[in-house]
């Protein structure tokens, strides 16, 4: 994939006077093993004696489970052990904690409520034995009427699903509301002009190439859980775990070792880690357990699932005065959701955008379906996927409505630089942005007036061409503590850092890289503050046993979050570090200047001494100054004081075939504003894969049910993922706008690409389709739902 890389006017990090962090550009550290397949997944792990596990899943949506024989499959010559949900509830394990403050069933007990739910479980001696015996268990199901649709499954005759909660009469997950709503009417009494539009973000699936799995090793003798899992929060699980099942916490280790892929897919504990777990409690030996591709689309966590109606309320001329929305939010059969305690839609209430507007408001209720639990972020630093999208699309309806350009539309109600930091109507206080040279470099970079010339020549012959635009403001790097926990665990993380005698480093962290290379930007972070270079600094993370406690990688916490713990345990080493210097110099501390790696007395560069000299003094034989423990290290807690809220500006052109209605993305210019850039490289990485997410969400990706409730998009074959082939050569730019309150400016990344593309896609098939009047239409844009709008029929409901 080419990337143009331009650069803007805005403070940039790589080319003015400020250098690069660490070696800017660098190389992957973890690549080598990666691209030479020595990478270790949970798979690779093989233990002595190790056995393997397999789940029997509900082949149906919602059914009571009226027995249980599980005599044949006990009978099997390699099967070690048959576990029911029955067997579960007298150890009183049938049902654990959601991150959302829900019980979810590890195995089921009393019914069944989506297909593929866990039921019960074998483990024999290899994989193969475990999943014939899955056939010899004999379930009698008395089937009960699915919920499928959210729109009817409040009605007074839908059959409750949660019937194991006390008192529950009907599938009301939550409410939930934001914002101001008399103030926001009363704005849309007023205005010239009113917008609405039904919006569907459709259920889809993180599909990590990996999918989830674990190895319980429970040692009788000392006492002690390993657990290897494919988790994106290591200490956390392993707290619940604690708690779930009454394990001493100091006994239980999780290893989370390579992963290949998370996209939120692995933050929620699953049944199957815990099944994993009490395999190996009750046989004393290894259990593996993996997933394959079909449980891990039908029974993880999906995303999105968001019915929303949106409205804005504005001038004649443009101006954008308040935006409403009611959202009606399906959870599945149980709220599996991760999102901080506070936070039950999510950071969803960022849904007035990158404006400046008078009144806003939201209204959501969510509800239970008979569907996979869930509501994971799936890249989409929580929920703030849909709320760009219904922002974005609404701002288009908007100005097809006014026939205004799409861009200027934009410009006229961007938030000013000066307005920074920004209080939004939802109560955000956006830490800074500075939007309109981002999107005016988006429209240089794709060259926009041309397109729009080009265009209407193409419409003038019947073509259809469509260009798309879409600005986002992200708000990721969830703390405070204060404001945002996980079940009561606050959201900070830590961070240790050692220098040993000869200068090498080892930097611990709490996160969890799933491919977004933290092996190097991490040592990168360290390497610019104590100017050791970043190959000599190794990163260790995924390992309770090696790291400090901290609430791990999703909602692209880790950069704002723990590169802030990096960046400030590294200056408190340094700080250690200068009085050491001190003695070494026989000068005060006060005449000591630092400058990339070393310290030299002030108006004497010769007389300095370099970080490795005084790592080697910090564990000598000579004295230190008075007060000055031996050896170089330090550890901290960040607690970030805010989020950061990166920005970026996408457009989108397309080519529709007016025969086929088949989409081409033809081009795709991202201008991203993450602020201090670490790893350029990385980062185009990261916007290229979040890019690509992105068109196969607007065009390809959905999870769909038939009406009994099972699923259509079990297989690869049916849920389309994009490849090379769907996508074009991405053009990528960025500005530098860097977080006032993060230490080295940096704002997360990862989900900026997957949060900002569907709307421009979406927008650019919608543009493109202006000839035939067509205001809006819903993901995904399959040539038949193109067809469909072409041919002015509404989408049909999910
Ligand atoms: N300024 C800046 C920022 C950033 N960076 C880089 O980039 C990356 C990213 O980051 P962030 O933003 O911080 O993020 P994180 O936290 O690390 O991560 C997370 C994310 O990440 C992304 N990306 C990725 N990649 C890969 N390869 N794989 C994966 O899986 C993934 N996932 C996805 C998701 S979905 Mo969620 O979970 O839904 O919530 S969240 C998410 C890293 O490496 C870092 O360091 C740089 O350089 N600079
Ligand atoms: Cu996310």
């Amino acid at each position: 994939m080419t990337t143009v890389t331009q650069h803007s006017t805005v403070t940039d990090f790589e080319d003015n006077d400020r250098k690069p962090v660490g070696h800017g550009r660098m190389l992957r550290k973890e690549d080598p093993r990666f691209v030479r397949g020595k990478g270790r997944y949970v798979d690779d792990v093989q233990l002595p004696g190790m056995l393997h596990l397999a789940i029997l899943r509900s082949p149906m949506a919602h059914a009571r489970i009226v027995s249980v024989d599980t005599s044949l499959a006990e009978a099997h010559p390699k099967v070690k052990l048959v576990v029911t949900g029955a067997m579960l509830a007298e150890k009183n394990l049938a049902w654990m904690p959601t991150l959302s403050n829900d019980v979810q069933a590890v195995l089921a007990t009393d019914k069944v409520r989506f297909q593929g739910q866990e039921v019960a479980f074998v483990v024999a001696e290899d994989r193969y034995a475990a999943r014939d015996a899955l056939e010899l268990i004999d379930i009698e199901y008395e089937p009960l009427d699915p919920v499928v649709d959210v729109r009817t499954a409040l009605s007074p005759d839908a059959p409750v699903i949660r019937d194991d909660i006390e008192g529950k009469s009907d599938n009301h997950c939550f409410d939930w509301e934001t914002g101001d709503a008399d103030a926001t009417d009363a704005v849309f009494a007023r205005a010239d002009v009113v917008v609405s539009e039904d919006i569907v973000y459709p259920r889809v699936h993180p599909a990590p190439m990996e999918t989830c799995g674990a190895v319980a090793d429970y040692d009788a003798v000392d006492g002690r859980l390993t657990l290897w899992s494919t988790t994106q929060a290591p200490h956390a699980h392993r707290t619940l775990y604690a708690i779930v099942a009454g394990l001493p916490e100091h006994k239980i280790r999780v290893i989370s070792p390579d992963i290949g892929g998370g996209f939120g897919n692995k933050v929620p504990i699953y049944p199957g880690y815990v099944c994993a777990i009490v395999g190996s409690l009750l046989l004393g030996k290894p259990v593996k357990w993996m997933e394959d591709r079909s449980e891990n689309l039908t029974s993880t966590g999906f995303a999105r699932d968001y019915v929303m109606r949106g409205e804005i309320a504005a001038t004649s001329d443009g101006r954008i005065l308040a935006i409403r929305t009611h959202v009606l939010a399906d959870h599945g059969a149980f709220n599996g959701t991760a999102a901080p305690v506070k936070y039950p839609a999510g950071f969803f209430g960022v849904f007035t955008g990158s404006y400046d507007i008078e009144a806003a408001h939201c209204k959501m209720t969510a509800v239970y379906t008979n569907k996979a639990p869930g509501g994971v972020a799936y890249a989409c630093s929580f929920r703030i996927t849909e709320a760009v999208y219904l922002v974005e699309r609404m701002v288009n309806v908007l100005a097809y409505d006014l026939d205004m350009d799409p861009v200027a539309l934009r410009m006229k109600n961007f938030i000013r630089p000066e307005q920074f930091p920004y209080k939004t109507k939802t109560g955000w206080v956006y830490d800074s942005g500075d939007y309109e040279p981002t999107m005016k470099l988006a429209t240089e970079l794709v060259g926009y007036d041309q397109l729009r010339a080009e265009q209407a020549e193409k419409r003038a012959r019947g073509e259809l061409m469509g260009i798309g635009v879409a600005f986002f403001t992200e708000a990721v790097g969830a703390g405070p503590r204060k404001d945002m926990d996980i079940l009561g665990l606050g959201m900070a993380d830590g961070c240790e850092l050692r220098v040993h005698p000869t200068g090498k480093a080892v930097v611990r962290l709490s996160v969890q890289s799933q491919g977004q290379g933290h092996e190097t930007t991490f040592a990168q972070i360290v390497a610019e503050e104590l100017g050791i270079p970043p190959e000599d600094i190794d990163v260790v993370h995924g390992d309770t046993d090696q790291t400090p406690f901290g609430l791990g990688t999703y909602g692209s916490r880790s950069t704002p979050v723990s590169g802030a713990a990096a960046a400030l345990v590294a200056r408190k080493v340094r700080d250690k570090a200068k009085i050491i210097a001190s003695g070494m110099l026989e000068v005060s501390v006060a005449d000591l200047e630092w400058s990339k790696g070393s310290f030299h007395v002030t108006g004497d560069p010769t007389a300095s001494v370099t970080i490795q000299d005084i790592a080697m003094r910090a564990h000598g034989a000579a004295d230190l100054p008075e007060g000055i423990e031996g050896g170089l290290e330090a550890q901290i807690c960040y607690n970030p004081e805010n989020l950061t809220y990166p920005h970026g500006a996408y457009i989108c052109v397309v080519d529709i075939d007016p025969g086929t209605a088949v989409v081409k993305v033809r081009r795709f210019v991202a201008v991203d504003d993450c602020g201090t850039r670490i790893n350029p490289m990385i980062i185009e990485g990261q916007v290229h894969g979040g890019l690509t997410d992105g068109v196969g969400m607007a065009l390809m990706e959905m999870i769909s049910f038939d009406e009994d409730g099972n699923c259509l998009g079990g297989s690869l074959m049916d849920y389309l993922i994009p490849t090379a082939l769907e996508v074009p050569d991405w053009e990528t730019g960025f500005t530098v706008t860097p977080s006032p309150h993060h230490p080295i400016g940096a704002k997360g990344v990862g989900e900026s690409a997957t949060v900002g593309s569907p709307p421009a896609v979406v927008n650019a098939v919608v543009d493109a389709l202006k000839p035939y009047n067509v205001r809006h239409a819903d993901m995904p844009l399959t040539p038949s739902r193109v067809w469909e709008a072409m041919n002015g029929q509404a989408t049909p409901p999910i």
